[in-house]
């Protein structure tokens, strides 16, 4: 996804300001302490430099100055010169003591806001992510979302940031602009005369800084998933010796995102630097033009209310303190919309919207059993590209049945329909005669325990991981499904057996075994639908034969379907549906189908030719031996 792919839904700047406040409003009383503390390091930093000048100006002279600040100081000091002395250190002191106090309450409170707001732009994300079709989450890489959850959702706090500390700059630039012009308005201009070079330079880095920060966002963005990628098929590159190709797919990667981060780099490098140029001319302009008016004022031409030594001080200690907020203000725009930027990535997904969800009037389905119907059912992937077409079949509940056909019918997404995570182009799918578009989400989909063909594994323990779908099963329950699955012998022999605990994706299991505690996971939940995605496909003809006998053994007790190539489990089905093409092309039971001759018959007989001989029949008498492993296609 690039950023530019992003942009249509996009509001307007205030909106996506509004709404990145929205995550931090509920912690106002905390922003408001911000902002107060804030305004004491700004009161502190203008008094920093008087109790100096005080001294310089009012103490150790024989003419002091007569400046309300300077009374108001010594009226806190004793009459006495060493006295007033000492008062100065202790206030030169306090004040420091309280700005660094202040400090460090401002950055704590900064963290706790930041870390707290963005667990909430978190959370959403998240929710939202969870809630988006397959469609969404097939059509762009698995980084992308990470990326986005990591990294972009500090965007809404680096808004909220940059605003407050930009508003704070502008408040204390304006007080100590209003302070140094009741000082010397000419020196003042002095300082501002370099502005409309400060402007052109924001302008001009803050618009490059943007498109370089974009572009850097989308190449990380991208490397991430590249990585994700990548480790996933580490077996498949070790196995087909693609190592060297993928390190070079690898480097080419990193390699794009370095140079766009060193294209970022120049341009931040270049900033600030154009910044601080400007900058400094304007100092040596005031530092040649200030220490111009001390020597005329004191010494060339005394005049009693003219420039001191303190006052050239302060105006000093002032104009270093002025180069923060100038610094603030000038890269605002750059870094508001480096997170700006960010953040409407995170809107981006929050707007996108949701086209697997509850309707309005969604009505509530009590898990049970129930007539599944397939009315007129068509769908397809891409326009024009029909995967499903015009199915029409019912299973009353209870029954047995299987879909069976060449790979790439249609079976899985079948399947997948059922769950809703796709609807249908066309006619509909419905439990007791009701459109399963019309049911509460949450109640359909509890309608139904399924088991896919990746059967994935969580890291956590074996039992764990066949009660994820009932966490709050026994112990003797999970044993049990774990037993009817097929899987009890195995998880026994290992050390530690059901508190054994999984690596990532099961990796520490055989693929048998993975697809087993797959379907002892689905046994376990109480949904009166088992749906088994290609169940056997890894499975030895001992297990193959055992779990067809579990199956037996549930049906009339749970609706099973079943999409399958292994033509021998199906036999004892209640029906059985043939698909090519996208079509049901066949119905009936095992018999009834060979009966016909049709392309069951003609499957049956391909699987029989294709079985090595076996010394023993296993579960079905009859049945063609099973294929060594599934199909590819
Ligand atoms: N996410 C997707 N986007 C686009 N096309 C898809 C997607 N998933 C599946 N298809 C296509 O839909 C068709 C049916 O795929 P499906 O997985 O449902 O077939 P299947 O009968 O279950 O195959 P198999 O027996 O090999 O598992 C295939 O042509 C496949 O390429």
């Amino acid at each position: 996804m690039s950023p530019t792919a992003d942009a249509p839904r996009q509001s307007n700047k205030l909106a996506a300001y509004q709404r990145a406040y929205g995550y931090f409003a509920p912690d106002w009383p905390w922003i408001a302490t911000l902002v107060a503390l804030i305004g004491v390091s700004v009161g502190v930093g203008l008094l920093e430099a008087w109790p100096l000048a005080i001294l310089v100006d009012t103490v150790l002279t024989h003419e002091p100055k007569t400046g309300w600040l300077h009374v108001y100081f010594l009226a806190l000091l004793p009459p006495d010169r060493p006295g007033q002395i000492l008062g100065l250190v202790i206030i030169g002191l306090l004040l420091q003591v309280i700005g660094y106090s202040a400090w460090m309450a401002r950055m704590m409170i900064n963290y706790y806001l930041n870390y707290w707001g963005t667990t909430r732009v978190r959370a959403d994300l998240f929710g939202k992510l969870q809630r988006l079709d397959l469609g969404y989450h097939q059509s762009r890489p698995q980084g992308d979302s990470i990326y986005r959850l990591t990294t972009d959702a500090f965007g809404p706090w680096g808004i909220i940031d940059i605003i407050i500390g930009s508003s704070v700059a502008a408040v204390t630039l304006t007080v100590m602009t209003a302070i140094l012009l009741s000082r010397s308005p000419p020196l003042t201009f002095a300082a501002y005369s370099v502005a409309p070079l400060i402007v052109w330079s924001n302008w001009r880095f803050g618009l490059k800084i943007h498109k370089r920060a974009l572009e850097s966002k989308q190449i990380d963005a991208d490397l991430t998933a590249h990585i994700q990628q990548a480790m996933a098929r580490v077996p498949l590159a070790q196995a087909f010796r693609r190592e060297p190709s993928e390190f070079e797919r690898f480097q080419q990667a990193v390699l794009r995102s370095v140079n766009a981060l060193l294209r970022l780099n120049w341009q931040e490098q270049l900033y600030p630097l154009a910044r601080d140029l400007i900058l400094s001319l304007g100092a040596a302009i005031i530092l040649g033009y200030g220490g111009w008016l001390v020597y005329r004022d004191q010494f060339l031409a005394p005049v009693a209310d003219g420039m001191t030594v303190g006052a050239l001080m302060i105006f000093m200690d002032y104009l270093r303190k002025l180069w923060d907020p100038l610094k603030w203000l000038a890269e605002f725009f750059s870094k508001v919309r480096t997170f700006e930027a960010a953040a409407r990535r995170v809107f981006f997904v929050l707007d996108t919207p949701e086209s697997i969800k509850d309707a309005p009037d969604a009505r509530p389905l009590p898990a049970a059993p129930r007539r599944l119907t397939l009315d007129h059912l068509s769908f397809g992937y891409l326009p024009g590209r029909l995967v499903l077409n015009d199915l029409t079949a019912t299973i009353a509940p209870g029954e047995m049945a299987a879909f069976v056909g060449p790979s790439g019918t249609g079976k899985s997404s079948l399947l997948r329909l059922m769950l809703r995570f796709h609807d249908p182009l066309e006619g509909a799918l419905r439990l007791d005669g009701v459109d399963i578009r019309d049911v509460r989400l949450a109640d359909l989909r509890a309608h139904f325990a399924f088991v896919t063909q990746d059967a994935f594994m969580l890291p956590a323990s074996v039992a764990e991981n066949i009660a994820y779908g009932r966490p709050a099963a026994s112990r003797a329950d999970i044993e049990e499904a774990a037993a009817l699955a097929g899987a009890a012998e195995f998880i026994e022999a290992i050390p530690d057996a059901y508190d054994a605990m999984l690596s990532e994706g099961g990796a520490n299991l055989s693929g048998g075994q993975r697809q087993r505690l797959a379907i002892a996971r689905a046994l376990l939940s109480e949904a009166p639908f088992l749906v088994l995605d290609e169940p056997t496909s890894a499975l030895d003809p001992q297990n193959e034969a055992l779990l067809t006998e579990t199956l037996h053994r549930l049906k009339r007790r749970r609706t099973i379907l079943l999409v399958t190539h292994r033509l021998n489990s199906v036999m004892e089905c209640d029906r059985v549906f043939v698909m090519d093409a996208g079509r049901i092309v066949e119905r009936g039971t095992h018999r009834e189908l060979l009966a016909l001759n049709g392309v069951y018959a003609r499957l049956w007989r391909q699987e029989a030719s294709e079985t090595p001989p076996e010394p023993a029949r296993r579960f079905a008498a009859g049945a063609p031996r099973r294929r060594a492993k599934k199909r590819v296609s």
